[in-house]
């Protein structure tokens, strides 16, 4: 017996539902699945489904409903500002969150540097390449640096960069250090490092904890061990006139623009909030 789409879209949406997921998984799966998009595959829903599919599909379903496995990690990608990012273990599945900070950043820099050529822009902690690649998208002056600690995530992020027609380089490293190495001034620093309190990941969802790297997530015995290193080491490569953007983990804005405040005495520091009225983004203006 074949089944219609619509009955197995049905039972799949209700079974996410009653385990505490979100029902609408079983429509992307299924689309991913059938190589549909959406309108497609609503356009299909009394066609019969090919009993393969229907396993493959139901196997997904039963991979994220019991083992918690990120619908991104199925799938493969995650859309980053209207682009899809391919994702694996090695890389943090970009966020929302994230997508406010470039934003914040590509209109800083059209205020701050009206008429700069090729501005020097560096992405510290790429993962998956979403900030970076974005940057060198939306504004095609930039001369846009990635930096990772993981050789893995740089490897993705050069596959998205190499997919979406990005011109960016990879660097690999540790934080500024190849910038300090090299004696080299930059004009932006943006980074979202990882920021989660030691303390805080054991009690993180399993969906996060057992599949993204703990090298993106971890920042230290309070969280902000990375802004701790920057405040010290931002100084040493930043250009007399130059932009600091960084997201923050909610509630360490003030913290952060004490670091920052700190390091830089007469830069203008401004903690920005995201779209849920949290602290998100910290950025220190230096002129
Ligand atoms: C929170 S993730 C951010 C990934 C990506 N930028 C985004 O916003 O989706 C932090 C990234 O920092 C990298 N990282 C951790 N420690 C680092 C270090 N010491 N130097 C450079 N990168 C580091 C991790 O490998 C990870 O890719």
């Amino acid at each position: 017996m074949r089944y219609k789409i619509y009955e197995v879209l049905t039972w799949a949406s209700s079974f996410l539902k009653q385990h505490g997921k979100e029902e609408k998984v079983a429509e992307l799966l299924l689309c991913h699945h059938l190589r549909l998009t959406r309108a497609q595959l609503l356009a299909r829903l009394r066609d019969p489904l090919a009993e393969s599919v229907r396993q493959s599909f139901l196997a997904d379903v039963y991979q994220h409903v019991y083992e918690h496995v990120p619908v991104q990690h199925l799938l493969g990608y995650e859309y980053f500002y209207g682009r899809e990012f391919l994702v694996n273990r090695h890389v943090l599945i970009p966020r929302p969150e994230t997508e406010e900070l470039v934003q914040g950043v590509l209109t800083r820099i059209s205020y701050l540097f009206p008429d700069s050529q090729r501005l020097d822009v560096i992405d510290v902690g790429t993962g998956s390449g979403a900030i970076a690649v974005t940057l060198a998208l939306e504004n095609p002056a930039l001369r846009v640096t990635a930096i990772d600690i993981s050789a893995e995530a740089l490897q993705m992020a050069a596959r998205n960069a190499e997919r979406l027609g990005a011109e960016v380089a990879f660097l690999h490293g540790d934080l500024l250090q190849p910038l300090i190495e090299a004696n080299r001034k930059v004009d932006v620093v943006v980074s979202n490092p990882p920021y989660i309190p030691e303390r805080d990941i054991p009690s993180l969802s399993p969906v996060v904890k057992n599949y993204e790297p703990i090298q993106a997530l971890a920042g230290g015995e309070d969280g902000l061990a990375f802004y701790r290193r920057f405040a010290r080491e931002l100084p040493l490569v930043l250009k007399e006139r130059a932009l600091v953007a960084f997201e923050v983990g909610a509630g360490q804005g003030e913290a952060v623009a004490s670091l920052l405040k700190e390091a830089f005495p007469l830069a203008n520091v401004e903690v920005a909030f995201d779209i849920n009225g949290k602290d998100r983004m910290v950025y220190a203006t230096l002129s």
